[in-house]
Protein backbone atom coordinates (compact mmCIF):
# COMPACT_ATOMS: atom_id res chain seq x y z
CA UNK A 1 0.00 0.00 0.00
CA UNK A 2 2.83 2.13 0.93
CA UNK A 3 6.06 2.40 -0.23
CA UNK A 4 7.15 4.45 3.57
CA UNK A 5 5.27 5.08 6.53
CA UNK A 6 6.67 7.32 9.04
CA UNK A 7 5.30 7.62 12.73
CA UNK A 8 5.65 10.46 14.44
CA UNK A 9 6.15 9.39 18.18
CA UNK A 10 6.64 5.39 18.13
CA UNK A 11 5.22 4.33 21.75
CA UNK A 12 2.43 2.10 22.31
CA UNK A 13 0.15 3.61 19.92
CA UNK A 14 2.96 4.42 17.19
CA UNK A 15 4.30 1.26 17.88
CA UNK A 16 1.50 -0.64 17.61
CA UNK A 17 0.52 0.24 13.96
CA UNK A 18 4.17 0.18 12.50
CA UNK A 19 4.39 -3.75 13.58
CA UNK A 20 0.73 -4.55 12.23
CA UNK A 21 1.70 -2.75 9.17
CA UNK A 22 4.82 -4.73 8.85
CA UNK A 23 3.23 -7.85 9.80
CA UNK A 24 0.01 -7.60 7.18
CA UNK A 25 2.85 -6.52 4.49
CA UNK A 26 0.94 -2.69 4.10
CA UNK A 27 4.71 -0.98 3.65
CA UNK A 28 8.15 -1.42 2.41
CA UNK A 29 9.74 0.45 5.48
CA UNK A 30 8.73 2.21 8.39
CA UNK A 31 10.64 5.12 9.51
CA UNK A 32 10.41 7.34 12.91
CA UNK A 33 10.48 11.28 13.21
CA UNK A 34 11.37 12.22 16.60
CA UNK A 35 13.10 15.22 18.96
CA UNK A 36 16.87 14.85 20.57
CA UNK A 37 14.84 13.42 23.89
CA UNK A 38 12.99 11.30 22.00
CA UNK A 39 16.24 9.12 20.71
CA UNK A 40 16.72 6.59 23.41
CA UNK A 41 12.85 5.74 22.46
CA UNK A 42 13.62 5.57 18.94
CA UNK A 43 16.82 3.51 19.34
CA UNK A 44 14.90 0.81 21.37
CA UNK A 45 12.35 0.90 18.48
CA UNK A 46 14.84 -0.01 16.21
CA UNK A 47 16.72 -2.80 18.20
CA UNK A 48 13.03 -4.13 18.76
CA UNK A 49 13.00 -4.21 14.53
CA UNK A 50 9.74 -2.44 14.93
CA UNK A 51 10.80 0.25 12.42
CA UNK A 52 13.81 0.47 10.04
CA UNK A 53 15.42 3.96 10.65
CA UNK A 54 15.04 7.09 12.81
CA UNK A 55 15.43 11.08 12.52
CA UNK A 56 15.34 14.28 14.23
CA UNK A 57 15.60 16.14 10.90
CA UNK A 58 11.97 16.26 9.21
CA UNK A 59 13.11 16.75 5.75
CA UNK A 60 14.84 13.70 5.96
CA UNK A 61 11.87 11.38 7.44
CA UNK A 62 9.71 13.09 4.82
CA UNK A 63 11.93 12.05 1.98
CA UNK A 64 10.32 9.03 0.43
CA UNK A 65 7.24 8.85 2.56
CA UNK A 66 4.21 8.45 1.35
CA UNK A 67 2.31 7.95 4.21
CA UNK A 68 3.00 9.92 7.88
CA UNK A 69 1.17 9.28 11.20
CA UNK A 70 1.49 11.24 14.20
CA UNK A 71 0.99 9.63 17.17
CA UNK A 72 1.96 12.06 20.01
CA UNK A 73 0.13 13.48 23.22
CA UNK A 74 -2.40 16.09 21.40
CA UNK A 75 -1.15 18.71 23.14
CA UNK A 76 2.20 18.44 20.73
CA UNK A 77 0.84 17.64 17.64
CA UNK A 78 -0.03 21.65 16.72
CA UNK A 79 4.30 21.52 17.49
CA UNK A 80 4.46 18.42 15.35
CA UNK A 81 2.38 20.34 11.80
CA UNK A 82 4.89 23.53 12.43
CA UNK A 83 7.94 20.72 11.93
CA UNK A 84 6.17 19.23 8.83
CA UNK A 85 4.30 22.36 7.09
CA UNK A 86 7.59 22.97 5.46
CA UNK A 87 8.25 19.65 3.66
CA UNK A 88 4.21 19.35 2.98
CA UNK A 89 4.09 16.70 0.06
CA UNK A 90 0.47 17.32 -1.77
CA UNK A 91 1.43 13.43 -2.53
CA UNK A 92 1.31 12.31 0.88
CA UNK A 93 -1.10 10.92 3.02
CA UNK A 94 -0.95 12.11 6.59
CA UNK A 95 -3.14 11.29 9.41
CA UNK A 96 -3.03 11.19 13.12
CA UNK A 97 -4.35 8.68 16.10
CA UNK A 98 -5.02 11.45 18.80
CA UNK A 99 -7.53 10.61 21.46
CA UNK A 100 -9.66 14.42 20.82
CA UNK A 101 -10.22 15.03 17.49
CA UNK A 102 -11.11 18.95 17.56
CA UNK A 103 -8.12 19.90 19.39
CA UNK A 104 -6.08 18.32 16.18
CA UNK A 105 -8.31 20.22 13.28
CA UNK A 106 -7.69 23.29 15.84
CA UNK A 107 -4.26 22.78 15.60
CA UNK A 108 -4.24 22.31 11.98
CA UNK A 109 -6.03 25.29 11.25
CA UNK A 110 -4.03 27.44 13.28
CA UNK A 111 -0.74 26.24 11.42
CA UNK A 112 -1.70 25.83 7.90
CA UNK A 113 -4.82 28.40 7.83
CA UNK A 114 -6.73 25.60 6.79
CA UNK A 115 -7.00 21.97 7.08
CA UNK A 116 -4.69 20.30 4.30
CA UNK A 117 -7.52 17.77 2.48
CA UNK A 118 -4.84 14.88 2.76
CA UNK A 119 -4.65 14.84 6.42
CA UNK A 120 -7.28 12.55 7.59
CA UNK A 121 -8.09 12.56 11.60
CA UNK A 122 -8.79 9.02 13.16
CA UNK A 123 -8.25 7.76 16.55
CA UNK A 124 -8.04 4.18 17.26
CA UNK A 125 -10.09 2.93 20.53
CA UNK A 126 -7.59 0.61 21.20
CA UNK A 127 -5.11 0.96 23.91
CA UNK A 128 -3.86 0.14 27.05
CA UNK A 129 -2.50 1.94 30.35
CA UNK A 130 0.94 0.95 29.35
CA UNK A 131 2.92 2.93 27.06
CA UNK A 132 6.14 3.14 25.15
CA UNK A 133 7.34 1.57 22.58
CA UNK A 134 7.81 -1.63 24.46
CA UNK A 135 4.48 -2.30 25.03
CA UNK A 136 3.05 -2.41 21.47
CA UNK A 137 1.34 -5.51 19.91
CA UNK A 138 0.66 -6.30 16.22
CA UNK A 139 -2.93 -7.44 17.10
CA UNK A 140 -3.52 -4.10 18.97
CA UNK A 141 -6.10 -3.06 16.52
CA UNK A 142 -7.74 -6.41 15.86
CA UNK A 143 -11.23 -6.24 16.46
CA UNK A 144 -11.14 -2.80 17.92
CA UNK A 145 -12.60 -0.10 16.19
CA UNK A 146 -11.19 3.17 14.36
CA UNK A 147 -13.17 6.20 14.24
CA UNK A 148 -12.19 8.28 11.38
CA UNK A 149 -13.31 12.83 11.46
CA UNK A 150 -13.50 13.74 7.69
CA UNK A 151 -13.91 17.40 7.16
CA UNK A 152 -16.04 18.50 4.35
CA UNK A 153 -12.39 19.73 2.71
CA UNK A 154 -11.03 16.07 3.44
CA UNK A 155 -10.04 14.18 0.32
CA UNK A 156 -12.32 11.23 0.01
CA UNK A 157 -9.49 9.15 -1.74
CA UNK A 158 -7.54 9.77 1.05
CA UNK A 159 -10.60 9.25 3.44
CA UNK A 160 -10.96 5.43 1.33
CA UNK A 161 -6.97 4.28 1.46
CA UNK A 162 -6.57 5.17 5.23
CA UNK A 163 -9.95 3.10 6.09
CA UNK A 164 -8.51 0.42 4.21
CA UNK A 165 -5.13 0.03 5.78
CA UNK A 166 -6.61 0.25 8.71
CA UNK A 167 -9.55 -2.51 7.71
CA UNK A 168 -6.37 -4.18 6.63
CA UNK A 169 -4.76 -4.27 10.28
CA UNK A 170 -8.13 -5.50 11.66
CA UNK A 171 -10.05 -2.68 12.54
CA UNK A 172 -13.64 -1.64 12.43
CA UNK A 173 -13.67 1.48 10.57
CA UNK A 174 -16.61 4.02 11.25
CA UNK A 175 -17.42 7.72 9.87
CA UNK A 176 -18.51 10.75 12.08
CA UNK A 177 -18.07 14.34 12.54
CA UNK A 178 -15.26 16.09 14.80
CA UNK A 179 -18.42 17.13 17.55
CA UNK A 180 -19.92 13.85 17.80
CA UNK A 181 -16.32 11.83 17.99
CA UNK A 182 -15.47 14.00 21.03
CA UNK A 183 -18.63 14.07 22.77
CA UNK A 184 -18.82 10.59 22.56
CA UNK A 185 -15.56 9.74 24.01
CA UNK A 186 -15.68 11.89 27.13
CA UNK A 187 -18.50 10.30 28.34
CA UNK A 188 -16.58 6.84 27.42
CA UNK A 189 -13.06 7.62 27.82
CA UNK A 190 -11.93 11.02 28.83
CA UNK A 191 -14.50 10.94 32.02
CA UNK A 192 -13.91 7.15 33.20
CA UNK A 193 -9.98 7.90 33.18
CA UNK A 194 -10.67 11.11 35.32
CA UNK A 195 -12.41 9.05 37.87
CA UNK A 196 -10.11 6.75 37.77
CA UNK A 197 -7.68 9.23 38.62
CA UNK A 198 -9.72 10.76 41.24
CA UNK A 199 -10.63 7.27 43.03
CA UNK A 200 -6.71 6.11 43.37
CA UNK A 201 -5.77 9.68 44.37
CA UNK A 202 -7.63 10.30 46.91
CA UNK A 203 -7.63 6.40 48.22
CA UNK A 204 -4.17 6.51 47.95
CA UNK A 205 -3.91 9.63 50.26
CA UNK A 206 -5.22 8.06 53.11
CA UNK A 207 -3.29 6.86 55.80
CA UNK A 208 -4.22 3.36 56.11
CA UNK A 209 -3.37 3.02 52.14
CA UNK A 210 -1.31 -0.07 52.23
CA UNK A 211 -4.53 -1.39 54.01
CA UNK A 212 -6.85 -0.65 51.37
CA UNK A 213 -5.01 -1.76 48.30
CA UNK A 214 -4.23 -5.27 50.07
CA UNK A 215 -7.98 -6.16 50.77
CA UNK A 216 -8.50 -4.63 47.01
CA UNK A 217 -11.11 -7.57 45.26
CA UNK A 218 -11.03 -7.65 41.53
CA UNK A 219 -13.55 -4.75 41.15
CA UNK A 220 -11.24 -2.52 42.33
CA UNK A 221 -8.39 -4.01 39.94
CA UNK A 222 -10.84 -3.27 36.98
CA UNK A 223 -11.58 0.21 37.77
CA UNK A 224 -8.41 1.15 39.07
CA UNK A 225 -6.11 -0.58 35.81
CA UNK A 226 -6.70 3.04 33.73
CA UNK A 227 -5.27 5.16 36.94
CA UNK A 228 -1.78 3.13 35.69
CA UNK A 229 -2.22 5.07 32.23
CA UNK A 230 0.62 7.85 31.07
CA UNK A 231 -0.45 11.55 33.11
CA UNK A 232 0.98 13.65 29.68
CA UNK A 233 -1.30 11.45 27.73
CA UNK A 234 -4.50 12.16 30.06
CA UNK A 235 -3.49 15.88 31.00
CA UNK A 236 -3.46 16.92 27.32
CA UNK A 237 -6.99 14.68 26.55
CA UNK A 238 -8.76 16.31 29.31
CA UNK A 239 -7.58 20.21 28.98
CA UNK A 240 -8.10 19.83 25.20
CA UNK A 241 -11.47 18.20 25.49
CA UNK A 242 -13.08 20.12 28.52
CA UNK A 243 -15.58 21.61 27.35
CA UNK A 244 -17.07 18.11 26.76
CA UNK A 245 -15.76 16.54 30.15
CA UNK A 246 -17.05 19.45 32.66
CA UNK A 247 -20.45 19.65 31.93
CA UNK A 248 -20.24 15.55 32.35
CA UNK A 249 -18.36 15.89 35.79
CA UNK A 250 -21.33 18.21 36.81
CA UNK A 251 -23.81 15.61 35.95
CA UNK A 252 -21.79 12.84 37.80
CA UNK A 253 -21.43 14.93 40.76
CA UNK A 254 -25.51 15.28 40.92
CA UNK A 255 -25.71 11.84 40.42
CA UNK A 256 -23.18 10.70 43.31
CA UNK A 257 -25.27 13.59 45.49
CA UNK A 258 -28.65 11.81 44.43
CA UNK A 259 -27.49 8.31 45.52
CA UNK A 260 -26.30 9.90 48.69
CA UNK A 261 -29.58 11.35 49.92
CA UNK A 262 -30.98 7.79 49.00
CA UNK A 263 -29.02 6.55 51.63
CA UNK A 264 -29.36 9.29 53.95
CA UNK A 265 -33.29 8.14 53.64
CA UNK A 266 -32.51 4.08 53.86
CA UNK A 267 -34.06 4.39 50.89
CA UNK A 268 -33.92 0.65 49.40
CA UNK A 269 -35.97 0.93 46.74
CA UNK A 270 -34.97 3.25 44.58
CA UNK A 271 -31.17 1.97 45.52
CA UNK A 272 -32.28 -1.14 43.96
CA UNK A 273 -34.02 0.53 40.87
CA UNK A 274 -30.65 3.09 40.43
CA UNK A 275 -28.57 -0.37 40.30
CA UNK A 276 -30.88 -2.58 38.44
CA UNK A 277 -31.16 0.10 35.74
CA UNK A 278 -27.57 0.87 35.29
CA UNK A 279 -27.37 -3.25 35.09
CA UNK A 280 -29.75 -3.39 32.37
CA UNK A 281 -27.98 -0.61 30.42
CA UNK A 282 -24.97 -2.27 30.79
CA UNK A 283 -25.93 -5.44 29.47
CA UNK A 284 -28.20 -4.28 26.46
CA UNK A 285 -24.84 -1.95 25.29
CA UNK A 286 -22.26 -5.13 25.80
CA UNK A 287 -25.39 -7.26 23.71
CA UNK A 288 -25.34 -4.53 20.48
CA UNK A 289 -21.73 -3.11 20.63
CA UNK A 290 -19.37 -5.65 21.94
CA UNK A 291 -18.17 -6.98 18.56
CA UNK A 292 -17.21 -4.34 16.33
CA UNK A 293 -16.65 -6.51 13.43
N1 LIG B 1 -2.59 4.80 25.01
C1 LIG B 1 -3.76 4.53 24.48
O1 LIG B 1 -4.42 3.60 24.93
C2 LIG B 1 -4.27 5.35 23.32
C3 LIG B 1 -3.66 6.53 22.94
N2 LIG B 1 -4.14 7.25 21.89
C4 LIG B 1 -3.49 8.50 21.49
O2 LIG B 1 -2.31 8.13 20.79
C5 LIG B 1 -1.26 9.05 21.04
C6 LIG B 1 -0.04 8.31 21.54
O3 LIG B 1 -0.33 7.62 22.72
P1 LIG B 1 0.61 6.44 23.25
O4 LIG B 1 1.21 5.72 22.12
O5 LIG B 1 -0.16 5.73 24.28
O6 LIG B 1 1.74 7.27 23.99
P2 LIG B 1 3.26 6.82 24.24
O7 LIG B 1 3.74 7.67 25.38
O8 LIG B 1 3.38 5.36 24.34
O9 LIG B 1 3.98 7.28 22.90
C7 LIG B 1 4.09 8.61 22.52
C8 LIG B 1 5.45 8.79 21.90
O10 LIG B 1 5.54 10.11 21.38
C9 LIG B 1 6.84 10.60 21.63
N3 LIG B 1 6.74 12.07 21.59
C10 LIG B 1 6.19 12.87 22.51
N4 LIG B 1 6.23 14.15 22.08
C11 LIG B 1 6.82 14.12 20.85
C12 LIG B 1 7.15 15.10 19.87
N5 LIG B 1 6.87 16.39 20.07
N6 LIG B 1 7.75 14.70 18.72
C13 LIG B 1 8.02 13.39 18.49
N7 LIG B 1 7.74 12.42 19.38
C14 LIG B 1 7.14 12.79 20.53
C15 LIG B 1 7.23 10.01 22.97
O11 LIG B 1 8.62 9.92 23.10
C16 LIG B 1 6.60 8.63 22.88
O12 LIG B 1 7.51 7.71 22.34
C17 LIG B 1 -1.84 10.10 21.98
O13 LIG B 1 -2.30 11.20 21.22
C18 LIG B 1 -3.02 9.39 22.61
O14 LIG B 1 -4.02 10.32 23.02
C19 LIG B 1 -5.18 6.81 21.11
C20 LIG B 1 -5.81 5.63 21.42
C21 LIG B 1 -5.41 4.82 22.57
O1 LIG C 1 -6.72 1.19 28.62
C1 LIG C 1 -7.90 1.35 28.29
O2 LIG C 1 -8.81 0.65 28.72
C2 LIG C 1 -8.26 2.43 27.34
O3 LIG C 1 -9.36 2.94 27.39
C3 LIG C 1 -7.25 2.80 26.35
C4 LIG C 1 -7.57 4.01 25.53
C5 LIG C 1 -7.04 5.22 25.92
C6 LIG C 1 -7.26 6.35 25.14
C7 LIG C 1 -8.00 6.24 23.99
O4 LIG C 1 -8.19 7.35 23.25
C8 LIG C 1 -8.53 5.04 23.59
C9 LIG C 1 -8.28 3.91 24.35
Amino acid sequence: MFERLCIIGIGLIGGSIAKAARAEGLCKQVVALGREKNLPNMQRALELGVIDAFYTDAARAMAGSDCVIICTPVGSIQAIFEQLKPHWNPQTLYSDAGSTKASVIDAARAVFGEVPGNFVPAHPIAGAERSGVEAAKVDLYRNRRLIITPLAGTDSQAVDKLGEFWRRIGSSVSLMTVEHHDTVLAATSHLPHLLAFALVGLLGRKDEQREIFKYAAGGFKDFSRIASSDPTMWQDICLANKQEIIPLMQQFQAELKRIEQLLQNDDAAALFDTFSYAKQARQRFLETFDDPS
